[in-house]
């Protein structure tokens, strides 16, 4: 009843929607060597061709050396321009200034210095930010605030994380980085799964149970699973609300339209 399948219509939905959305611009991606990333690189070299596309690996000392082959690995197989930037350096330096306590605050630092490469190359070509975010992590809000959740569009964005899986298998993705365990890559053994504490095949069922309109109990039972995990990741995507809204601006409008303002 909650099964997820890959609409025959997605892939072509979302080509349109990259082409149109570019339009005569260029297309930057960060390239991890990762599903998403990867996924999104093949829709945009289908919607936009070799030459408006480029990648860009931003390895520092945990990244595993499988993932900058795999990043490698995706350009060359699209015939993209491809760049690497080491960030290591960027990031002990920033934070030898700001002196950031928390293990976290700097993993999130790394996905913000990777935005700000991406923005500083976008202004400087003409170029847009392209988001690799999937819909399993927009509505969880796993993702940095401002740093890999930052981006100018979003073309797997609603997708879950299950369906990206389909579409890449679809788009000849290679099949070692459909495989490959997901990862944010900000710290050491980090693993999608293990942090969320759920794997995506359930995860996935449960979010597109809360898509529907189910009710808790009803998601829990239809998948016969432990309601409490149910409430943990509706609790998840209410915590996170914040990361899917623009800004909170308080409104104040106009005192009266009939002041004139020189007096
Ligand atoms: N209620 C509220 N209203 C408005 N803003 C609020 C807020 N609560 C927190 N905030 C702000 O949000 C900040 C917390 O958000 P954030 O900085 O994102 O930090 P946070 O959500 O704590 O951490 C990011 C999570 O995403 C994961 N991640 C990151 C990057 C990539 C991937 C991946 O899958 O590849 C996963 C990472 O492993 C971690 O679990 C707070 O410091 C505060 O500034
Ligand atoms: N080393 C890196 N070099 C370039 N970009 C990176 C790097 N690490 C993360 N990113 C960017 O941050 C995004 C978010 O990471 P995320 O792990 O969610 O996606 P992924 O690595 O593409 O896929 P997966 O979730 O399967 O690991 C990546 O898609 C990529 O755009
Ligand atoms: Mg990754």
């Amino acid at each position: 009843m909650l099964e997820l399948t890959l609409p025959d219509y997605a892939e072509e939905t979302i080509i349109r929607f990259i082409r149109d959305f570019v339009g005569d611009k260029n297309a930057v991606i960060g390239l991890s060597g990762g599903l998403d990333s990867s996924t999104v690189a093949f829709l945009c070299v289908k919607a936009l061709g070799k030459d408006k596309v480029l990648g860009v690996h931003m390895p520092d000392s945990i990244t595993p050396k499988e993932d900058k082959e795999d990043a490698k690995l995706v350009a060359e197989k699209l015939g993209i321009e491809f760049r690497t930037i080491e960030i290591g350096e960027i990031v002990e330096k920033m934070n030898e200034k700001i002196k950031l306590k928390n293990e976290m605050s700097t993993a999130n630092l790394k996905a913000r210095i990777r935005m700000a490469i991406l923005y500083g190359i976008a202004n400087d070509e003409n170029r847009l930010v392209t988001g690799t975010s999937n819909k399993s992590e927009i509505l969880i809000g796993y993702f940095t605030k401002y740093g890999d959740g930052a981006s100018d569009f979003a073309p797997i964005g609603d997708l879950y994380k299950t369906q990206v899986r389909m579409l890449a298998e679809k788009l000849g993705v290679p099949s070692r980085i459909i495989s490959k365990a997901p990862t944010a890559g900000l710290l050491p053994g980090q693993s999608d799964e293990k942090e969320i504490g759920i794997k995506y095949e359930i995860l996935d069922k449960i979010l597109y149970g809360m898509e529907l309109g189910f009710n808790e109990n009803k998601i829990a039972e239809i998948l016969d699973i432990d309601i409490k995990m149910v409430r943990r990741v509706f609790e998840m995507h209410e915590r996170s609300r914040h990361k899917r809204v623009m800004l909170y601006i308080p409104k104040i409008g106009i005192r009266s339209v009939n002041t004139d303002w020189r007096e």
